[in-house]
């Protein structure tokens, strides 16, 4: 039986081995982690991470064919294949700190994976890592020279939180980088495999191993620019007239262009695109390419503009103040469908408005309170590094309340804003919340949720990204 261990239970790891283990019955998957808690929750009936679907994954193969460890070392030894999936964060000191990736944890693994080895391994980089990173790795794994052979190969994850599931089960492709030694195609062999196990043969792409790493860093940034470049359009919109999802449906319905991702919002979040292209801004300067360095950076700086747009649309509709003033926010995690907060502009929209003083009420179905008052003391790039090593006692803000109900979040406020697009946001009675408002009653919309119109008639000041403007909003000379 085929052995494979993954070393980080993480977002990745956890759901992407259980779903090797579900379509393999024939390999035995081990997911390892340095995290005690973490590895206990994987193993009981309330899991690390909500991903709709993940609970039933893990519930018919765990104990069979997958298990969940904290014997590292042991379970790395016996595999035949281990996967690295541990954090890459955004370095905060030294050489590249706000830019380069931090590869401390997958350096330790490497050591770790090199020291307990007694025989050949196949190595995958599950990780998203810089492009040459599998270079480095190998030095690493070859260092003490007990004349095993490592083969490393390049396996990047392109799931999405929140329809991870569906993602590994359907994938649009299966990247996998080698070699081209007749021993690095063996290894790309032996991985694809295990992917054939159920996906189709022309969806796994095999290519050489820098274009592997660097497709992971491209693909990220594509995306994440449609979203910065529909954002630079929603500003544009608000000042002429044009309504963003008109623009988005005209734009998208070019079949070379296509509908996707093209949804304006109060900015993107998650732990992914905003580190992933400051790394490949670091490794364009490092290979002395400014321009394209610059270009990749405009995405980023975009989506800052678009945070910062919308805590100035709400401070400034506020008659300039939102002193004092209770306000609303829904949702906090980076997107529906998951209890992630990881980069999400919820945290700057909350630091935007308690900087100005106002009283937060927040609700997210998936969220903590413990997490959300976390990661607003969080230090940034902080949030990506090992739990065990981010502040554990979360800040007291008088500021800041935490509610389990959206209608309690909203009564007596003076302004709600929506931060993620949760559908629950979109059925709640808002007639009731309006009933129970401070008057004006003011909502902002950072995810284009509500029918602008439906809520003007309730009585309601609205803004929603890159809509028409309401004539409340119109009126207030504002520098955006
Ligand atoms: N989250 C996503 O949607 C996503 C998608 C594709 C790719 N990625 C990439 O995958 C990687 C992992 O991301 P994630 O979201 O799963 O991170 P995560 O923080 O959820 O999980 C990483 C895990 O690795 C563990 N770990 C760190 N060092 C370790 C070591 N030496 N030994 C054992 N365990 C160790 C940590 O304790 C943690 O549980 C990152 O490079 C990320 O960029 C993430
Ligand atoms: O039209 C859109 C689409 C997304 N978003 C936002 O963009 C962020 C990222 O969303 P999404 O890409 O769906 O989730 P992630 O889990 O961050 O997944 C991205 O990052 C992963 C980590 O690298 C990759 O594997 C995935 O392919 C890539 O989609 C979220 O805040 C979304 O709300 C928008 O604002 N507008």
């Amino acid at each position: 039986m085929v052995k494979i261990c993954c070393i980080g239970a993480g977002y990745v790891g956890g759901p992407t081995m259980a779903m090797i283990a579900l379509k393999c019955p024939d390999i035995e998957v081990v997911v390892v982690d340095i995290s005690k808690p973490r590895i206990a929750a994987w193993n009981s009936d309330d899991l690390p991470i909500y991903e709709p679907g993940l609970d039933d994954v893990v519930k018919s193969c765990r104990g069979k064919n997958l298990f969940f460890s904290t014997e590292v070392e042991k379970h790395v030894a016996e595999a035949d294949i281990v996967f690295v999936s541990v954090n890459t964060p955004t370095k905060t000191r030294g050489l590249g700190a706000g830019k380069a990736a931090d590869l401390t944890y997958w350096e330790s693994a490497a050591r770790m994976i090199a020291d307990v080895s007694k025989s050949d391994k196949i190595v995958v980089e599950k990780s998203t890592v810089p492009v040459k990173t599998a270079e480095a790795i190998e030095k690493i794994l070859t260092h003490n020279n007990k004349g095993i052979n490592f083969q490393i190969l390049s396996n990047p994850e392109f799931l999405a939180e929140g329809t991870a599931i569906e993602d590994l089960d359907m994938p649009d492709r299966v990247l996998i980088g080698g070699r081209m030694t007749p021993e690095g195609q063996k290894a790309v062999a032996a991985l694809k495999a295990v992917y054939a196990h159920w996906v189709p043969e022309d969806r796994i792409i095999t290519t050489n191993l820098w274009s592997a790493e660097l497709s992971k860093l491209a693909a990220n940034a594509f995306l994440a620019q449609r979203i910065s470049s529909i954002n630079a359009m929603s500003a544009l919109c608000e000042s002429t007239g044009a309504d963003v999802n008109e623009v988005a449906f005209a734009v998208g319905k070019d079949s070379r262009i296509g509908p996707k991702f093209l949804n304006a919002s109060v900015g993107f979040g998650g732990s992914c695109f905003q580190k992933d292209i400051l790394n490949l801004v670091y490794i364009c300067e490092c290979n002395g390419l400014p321009e394209v360095a610059n270009y990749w950076k405009q995405v980023v700086s975009i989506n800052d503009y678009q945070k910062t747009r919308f805590v100035k649309r709400v401070v400034s509709s506020m008659f300039n103040t939102v002193s004092g003033k209770k306000i609303a926010v829904l949702g906090f995690a980076f997107k529906k469908d998951t209890g992630d907060t990881r980069e999400t502009p919820a945290i700057d929209v909350c630091h935007g408005l308690l900087g100005d003083k106002a009283l937060l009420s927040i609700y997210d179905p998936q969220v903590t309170e413990e997490q959300m008052k976390r990661d607003l003391a969080m230090n940034k790039f902080d949030w990506d590094h090992p739990q065990h090593l981010q502040p554990q006692s979360p800040t007291a803000f008088k500021q800041v309340s935490v509610v389990w109900d959206a209608y309690d979040a909203c009564k007596d406020a003076h302004g709600i804003c929506i931060i993620t697009e949760w559908d629950e946001f979109k059925k709640l009675d808002y007639q009731k919340i309006y009933d129970n408002m401070q008057k004006p009653a003011f909502l902002f919309d950072g995810r284009n949720v509500l029918n602008v119109e439906e809520m003007r008639k309730i009585g309601f000041v609205v803004y929603s990204i890159g809509k028409p403007l309401d004539p409340w909003v119109k009126d207030l000379q504002v520098s955006i």
